[in-house]
């Protein structure tokens, strides 16, 4: 399986949300990075089907997905970044409700629901309505409703936003559960919901696709470029007007910094081993939230 995104560019007015996307997927886990208004959500739209590019094209095995049309939404599970849940339904009834409007048939769909609850670890709960749930068991529920026709591409559009940090590794790893075999696409903004789980990482910045490696390639960008340095207020004042700064701890009444430079950037620099905070960092520091949500 094979999805291939040619030259997509998508514009609403004269604002340009994607500018000549290229790219191409094969069954894993692709981590869709980028800060605020980078596009995320308009790919993934584009992605579901649910959203036509102005210009370029999707193709799933060579046939582009609007002539696929029916055929491709069968095989496309979607949550949206602000998907709606009945509250008042009980997790199972919500799941069949989604079954009957997905077209499944009544025989069948009693089976998938129980499948679907069970993978995503709500089976225990599937009689409880679903607005006593917690923000990580709702999102599951979300997960569990793409799951239904057992999709071949699954896209979760910001599956994390607020959940807490336990909820956001449960969830972490149900979507690592699930990818064999699939396309899964998950964007975030949020470094660590993807760094320990995408076989490849899409950083998309403005519109654009900035990078499509795996963690490890984009880390070797950084190679030597990583340093921490304790220095007193004047040099941290100096720094962070020259540098790139990522993190500021107080050591008594000097600063630990930890900081990108080309270049040793203070004779008290020591190298650090680079992570993919510092690659958001060195690439979306001017929108100030390489740290959001850690
Ligand atoms: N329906 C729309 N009409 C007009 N502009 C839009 C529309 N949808 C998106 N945009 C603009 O396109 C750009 C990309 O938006 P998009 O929602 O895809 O970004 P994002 O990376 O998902 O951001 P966020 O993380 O805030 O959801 C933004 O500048 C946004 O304002």
């Amino acid at each position: 399986m094979r999805l291939t995104i040619d030259n997509v560019s998508k514009t609403f007015g004269s604002r340009r949300a994607l500018i000549g996307i290229d790219s191409e997927m094969t069954p894993g886990v692709y981590g869709i990075l980028g800060a605020n208004g980078s596009g995320k959500t308009t790919l993934m739209r584009i992605l579901a089907g649910v959203m036509k590019p102005s210009s370029g094209c999707v193709r799933l095995d060579g046939q582009p997905i609007d002539r696929l049309n029916e055929r491709y939404r069968e095989r496309i599970g979607y949550l949206p970044q602000h998907a709606g849940l009945y509250d008042g339904f009980s997790a199972e009834k919500f799941l069949s409700y989604i079954a009957a409007l997905k077209g499944l048939s009544k025989a069948e769909t009693p089976r998938k629901v129980d499948e679907a609850l069970e993978l995503v670890g709500l089976r225990d709960y599937r009689k409880q309505k679903v607005g006593s749930f917690s923000g990580g068991m709702k999102r599951r529920v979300g997960i569990a409703q793409a799951l239904l026709n057992d999709p071949d591409i699954l896209i979760v559009d910001e599956p994390t936003a607020g959940l807490d940090p336990k909820e956001r590794i449960r969830f972490r790893n149900l979507l690592s559960r699930i990818s064999d075999d699939r396309i899964v696409l998950l964007s975030t903004h949020i470094v660590s919901d993807i760094e320990l789980i995408a076989n490849e990482i899409v950083v998309l910045k403005e519109g654009r696709l900035l990078a499509k490696e795996t963690p490890l390639q984009l880390l070797r960008s950084l190679e030597r470029r990583v340093w921490s340095a304790v220095v007193d207020e004047p040099d941290m004042i100096r720094l962070q007007s020259g540098y790139k700064v990522g993190s500021i701890v107080r050591v008594e009444n000097r600063f630990r910094l930890r900081l990108i430079g080309d270049s040793k950037p203070h004779e008290a620099a020591v190298p650090e081993t680079p992570s993919l905070e510092d690659l958001y960092l060195s690439i979306f520091d001017e929108e100030g939230d390489a740290s959001c949500g850690c």
